[in-house]
């Protein structure tokens, strides 16, 4: 038997492993892993969310969209349930980015619960490091642009959340955006 720390440690050393060549898009060029880490925070300490496999699939979030990481090799080795939440939060990179961006809004209500929670959690992560500083060649439309975007995202996701969503709603109402 495993226990839960066990558990969350194997799979932030897995996603640290995975991510290790990449970094944020910042001017610092923080290292990617800070991400998911910070997605699995918000969802425990923000959220109140304590099922481990939502906390495992955050950290796990962006693998296969972002890494060589596929399905099958998270199913070995996390289990069916984490490896398909990470699924379901997973962009087609292979779609145009105006269709891939238009899925997301399409797709968000159909999602599980647990991934609805972890799409939250990654909008939050993103929109705070927006505000913090702009990523290296994005220009003020574009982060706005990104704003409106979201914002119709999670608008699909409402009703799963309440504290996150009251938080994601405070970010859109500073850039004029009603949730
Ligand atoms: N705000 C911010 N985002 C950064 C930074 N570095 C990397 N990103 C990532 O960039 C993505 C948003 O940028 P876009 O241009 O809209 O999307 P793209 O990378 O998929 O083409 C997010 O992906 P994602 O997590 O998969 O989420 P999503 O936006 O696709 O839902 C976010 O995690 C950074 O410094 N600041
Ligand atoms: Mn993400």
């Amino acid at each position: 038997m495993n226990s839960e720390a066990e558990v969350l440690l194997e799979t932030v050393h897995f996603a640290a492993d995975k991510h290790r060549k990449q970094r944020r898009k910042d001017p610092e060029e923080t290292p990617y892993i800070n991400h998911p880490v910070g997605v699995a925070r918000i969802l425990s300490h923000e959220g109140g969310v304590t099922d481990i496999e939502v906390l495992q699939a955050a950290l796990l979030h962006d693998t296969v969209e972002d890494t060589d990481t596929t399905h099958t090799e998270l199913e070995a080795k996390f289990g069916p349930v984490v490896a398909r939440i990470v699924q379901e939060v997973t962009d087609d990179k292979s779609l145009p980015k105006p269709d891939r961006k238009r899925a997301q809004v399409d797709h968000a209500a159909q999602c599980s619960r647990q991934a609805k929670l972890v799409k939250l959690a990654d909008k939050l992560y993103n929109l705070r490091d927006l505000n913090r500083c702009t990523p290296v060649g994005w220009s003020s439309e574009r982060v706005h642009e990104y704003f409106v975007w979201a914002c119709e995202v999670v608008r699909k996701l409402k009703g799963t959340n309440s504290v996150l969503e009251e938080k994601l709603a405070e970010l859109f109402r500073q850039r004029g955006l009603d949730l």
